[in-house]
């Protein structure tokens, strides 16, 4: 197998200082001038309000909308959210879905019930064997006692408030604390150790089983590690192997690793009780829940990532990509058997079933509660629609192998059934389809099929802001046209220059703080990705909340602010899956807090005091103040939902674009050909004292390598669900000319790592290779064929049709910006450059670019000019 080829088992496959707060300290050196070119206003520029006050023509499409679809909302016609919508007809489906339920989760007449089981089990399942299959290190009171919550926090943005105030008393500067390797270290996780071992697959394999062995090893490591983590430097470790060599492993690593350890408490939680609300609760009783207390709680809730390779490799690491018959589920590397998982869900379910029954008796009002989990009835398909496969499982149906490995499972049964089939996952009948060319059948049907639905429930779920359906009554904003308008064609080029500006102060601030510039710094490359682009994305988004004038103590508080707003980021980004799965928020008290505090952030009183917002932010608060009844609280979690979607598959991307290139030198060089040559062209000289690299919208589209190696990076590790509802019962024509009966209400759903992964379109597609995107003419490549025919079809990591990310030109843009700077100021290695390709983190599968398990470490200096 090749060095970039994937493993087999992967065939699844602020508040912000803007540049300000990062301005390194010797750049503030450089007196006023500076600063002020960098601070004044452009004149000409009219602020984001201001220009699109005057020109509201450019973001809303036509008359009709200026007149129907941007009207005011009149409180005294406000319309409730609906009653819970139409079920799914076929026997067995209670409406609950894979990505999204259909149910308007704030609709106060649904029995909340209801909502709580239209669970996605799937997901539901991956965050539990996430959380369980990692036990080894987490036992033991001594880990116990190190996995508080509170521990758990960086306490990065904390230490920069306390240091500010330190400020002028020569201790280390807050700066430069806020980039110590040390600070991204958690201080609970064993660190899992492997040597080093040269690299023969690159792919993203799924976790292996740990051994109880290597689980204690891991342990031990871990409490050694943790006590050289409190105690010194990460340098200062001396162990034995190459863990000893990596010393910032156990901080990069850790990172990823508690991504389920908080969460899982209020799973307990939420398991113990069956998912009732607090009151509910109260009024049953809660000693009616002791037979409800399934052993799936007593597993411990562990880190994800401790589940992953680190501690043996996958007993399936040289399976054969070819062997699909393999039952997925035995694939599951996790700390049970899949059998003993699956009876534990059934346990759970039923004593879900059996709790809400009593409850019924006991309060009397409950009566359809009994009929909201049904056995599953083994369905024929009514001529005409395509092949059902229910699965054997009463109501789970194919939900957990479905969990288990979403690729392997389906092209399995597209082997079975051809290019569409019904699957029956946790109740809800989803049509899958496979057949590249009939895609646009689905993209295309916007008669038939519904792509609103799912969307704004999903994003009330897990924002827990009012229903942003027009229809709903409480806005009349048309939400996609602002994000059209806001994050393409005219708003692009200001939404790159302050990217760009922020990037490069970002990335620089501290290794221009060092006392010697040209000393290598080690970090996680995620670690690394996430701070640098979190903090860029957040302050060309929402802008700044200081003048660029202020003093080095207000930089500090500002970066503060973004660095806490990022812990939140996490905390919550770690339960989204669950919350799109139906759990209710809750259930999760950490990352509850953590949503509530961006929200608090986002208040437009407090948005109100910053500078420099984007068009898209400031729209949206025009709009969500003129023509929407939300309350604050609401308007500041619709932006909440914002910087979500900003970040949540930007950061993984950037990830995986800089960990492929830094791994293949062939792409290194490259892609460093590219960047000087754009650089020169337009007569820019890379000099990290005076940072001022530029790149135009035009020199960004006009990068066909960097794009390629984007592209590449993302096919690998993106794993989108394309979901539409059926809005009535209709014919769906596919490409070989069979016609398909869909009934209304039904999902559609389409899984583009099935394109991504295909050998008939990517020859060789567990490997990486970076110009798999450029023609002979070195240019972007746009034909793909597949049995002799030319695709339209064939990457999709960004949607399709009118689901498509709004926000993708920009995405691309970001991550070559940052790529652009990264190579032109620093050298770039990894401390071992052998290292194998993470798996991905699973537990996201449907929600899009997945994470890596697990950091990888890297090191990084200034170039010498
Ligand atoms: C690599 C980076 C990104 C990827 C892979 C990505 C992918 C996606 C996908 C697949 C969807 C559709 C979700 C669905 O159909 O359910 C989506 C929606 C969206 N994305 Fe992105 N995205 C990225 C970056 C961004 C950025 C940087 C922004 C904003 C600055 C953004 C803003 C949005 C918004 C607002 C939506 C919702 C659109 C709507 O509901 O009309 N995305 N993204």
């Amino acid at each position: 197998m090749p060095t970039e080829t994937l493993q087999p088992d992967s065939k699844s496959a602020g508040p912000g200082g803007g540049f300000a707060s990062a301005v390194p300290l010797r750049i503030l050196n450089k007196g006023p001038d500076y600063f002020r070119r960098q601070a004044e206003p452009n004149p000409k520029r009219l602020s984001a309000v201001e220009r699109l006050e005057a020109d509201k023509a450019k973001y809303v499409k036509s008359q009709e909308v200026i007149n129907a679809k941007q009207e005011p909302v009149k409180p005294q016609v406000l319309a409730k959210p609906p009653v819970c919508p139409m079920p799914v007809k076929r026997s067995g489906g209670n409406g609950s879905t894979i990505k999204a339920s259909n149910n308007n989760a704030k609709s106060d007449t649904c029995a909340t019930t209801t909502k709580r089981e239209n669970l996605n089990l799937e997901i539901l399942k991956n965050i539990l064997n996430s959380s369980s299959s990692s036990e080894g290190p987490a036992k033991g009171s001594a880990h116990k006692g190190r996995w508080s919550p509170q521990g758990d926090n960086l306490n990065l943005s904390r230490r920069l408030l306390e240091e500010r105030s330190a400020e002028g008393s020569g201790e280390r500067s807050p700066l430069h604390a806020s980039h110590s390797s040390s600070d991204i270290r958690r201080l609970c996780n064993g660190k899992p150790f492997r040597s080093a071992r040269s690299s023969s697959s690159s792919a993203p394999p799924l976790p292996p089983k740990p051994s109880a062995k290597a689980l204690a090893a891991c342990d031990n490591l871990g409490r050694s590690l943790d006590r050289n983590t409190l105690s010194g430097t990460p340098g200062d470790l001396e162990l034995e192997g190459s863990v000893a060599r990596r010393p910032s492993l156990h901080r990069s690593k850790s990172d990823l690793s508690d991504r389920y350890a908080r969460a899982g408490a209020d799973v307990e939680r939420f398991f113990n009780y069956c998912g009732l609300d607090p009151e509910e609760l109260e009024s049953v009783g809660v000693e009616s829940f002791a037979r409800a207390n399934s052993d799936i709680v007593s597993l411990n809730f562990r880190s994800a990532s401790m589940i992953s390779s680190d501690c043996e490799h996958s007993r399936h690491s040289n399976d054969d990509p070819s062997d699909e018959d393999e039952d997925p589920a035995e694939r599951v590397p996790y700390g049970i058997s899949a059998v003993e998982r699956n009876a534990r869900v059934i346990k759970w379910l039923y004593s879900i079933k059996q709790a809400r029954k009593d409850s019924v008796l006991w309060l009397g009002r409950r009566k359809a509660a009994q009929s909201e989990i049904r056995p599953g009835v083994h369905e024929q398909p009514q001529p005409g629609e395509p092949p059902i496969e229910n699965g054997w499982i009463p109501y789970l149906g194919c939900a957990l192998q479905f969990g288990a490995n979403p690729l392997e499972f389906l092209r399995s049964r597209q082997k079975k059934f051809g290019h569409i089939f019904t699957c029956k996952i946790a109740g809800q009948y989803v049509h899958f389809l496979c057949d590249p060319f009939s895609y646009h059948s689905v993209i295309r049907q916007g008669r038939h099929l519904d792509w609103k639905k799912f969307h704004f429930a999903a994003s009330v779920k897990a924002f827990g802001h009012e229903s942003m359906d027009p229809s709903h009554g409480y806005t009349t904003e048309n939400l996609h046209q602002t994000f059209l308008k806001t994050l393409q064609g005219e708003a692009l080029p200001s939404l790159i220059e302050n990217m760009m500006e922020n990037l490069q102060s970002i990335m620089l601030q501290s290794i221009m703080l060092k006392a010697r510039c040209s000393e290598w710094e080690v970090d996680g490359i995620f670690a690394f990705c996430y701070k640098v682009m979190f903090e860029s994305g957040y302050l060309t988004l929402f802008g700044q909340e200081l003048d660029r004038d202020k003093n080095v103590a207000c930089q500090q508080a500002q970066k503060a602010l973004v660095l806490s707003a990022l812990e939140n980021y996490k905390e919550f980004d770690k339960i989204f899956p669950a919350l799109v799965a139906g759990l209710p928020i809750h259930v999760f008290k950490s990352g509850h807090n953590a949503r509530e505090n961006l929200a608090k952030s986002m208040l437009h009183e407090n948005l109100s005091k910053r500078t420099k917002i984007s068009d898209l932010i400031s729209l949206r608060m025009q709009l969500n103040d003129t023509l929407s009844t939300f309350n604050e609280l609401s308007k500041a979690r619709t932006h909440v939902a914002i910087l979500w979607a900003s970040q949540a598959n930007t950061l993984p991307a950037t990830f995986w674009t800089l960990f492929y290139l830094i791994r293949c030198p062939a792409a290194m060089k490259a892609a460093r050909e590219e960047v000087r040559n754009t650089f020169e062209s337009s007569n820019q000289k890379v000099d990290p004292k005076d940072p001022r690299l530029t790149l135009t919208r035009e020199q960004l589209d006009n990068m066909p390598v960097l794009d390629s190696i984007i592209k590449e990076a993302m096919r690998l590790s993106s794993a989108s669900l394309n979901v539409r509802v059926a809005k009535e019962d209709f014919l769906l024509h596919l490409d070989n000319k069979k016609s398909y009966r869909i009934r209304k209400d039904d999902v559609i759903a389409l899984y583009p790592q099935m394109l991504h992964f295909d050998p008939e379109i990517y020859d060789d597609p567990l490997t990486y290779k970076y110009d798999r995107y450029l023609d002979e003419n070195r240019q972007e490549k746009t034909s793909f064929y597949r049995g002799g025919r030319k695709l339209r079809y064939y990457y999709m990591p960004f949607g399709s049709g009118v689901t498509k990310c709004p926000g993708r030109f920009f995405a691309v843009h970001e991550i070559k910006q940052f790529l652009a700077l990264a190579l032109s100021y620093f050298e770039i290695e990894l401390l071992d450059p052998g290292v194998k390709v993470p798996p991905l983190d699973q537990s996201r599968a449907g929600l899009g670019i997945l994470q890596p398990t697990y950091d990888i470490d890297f090191r990084y200096r200034l170039k010498t000019q």
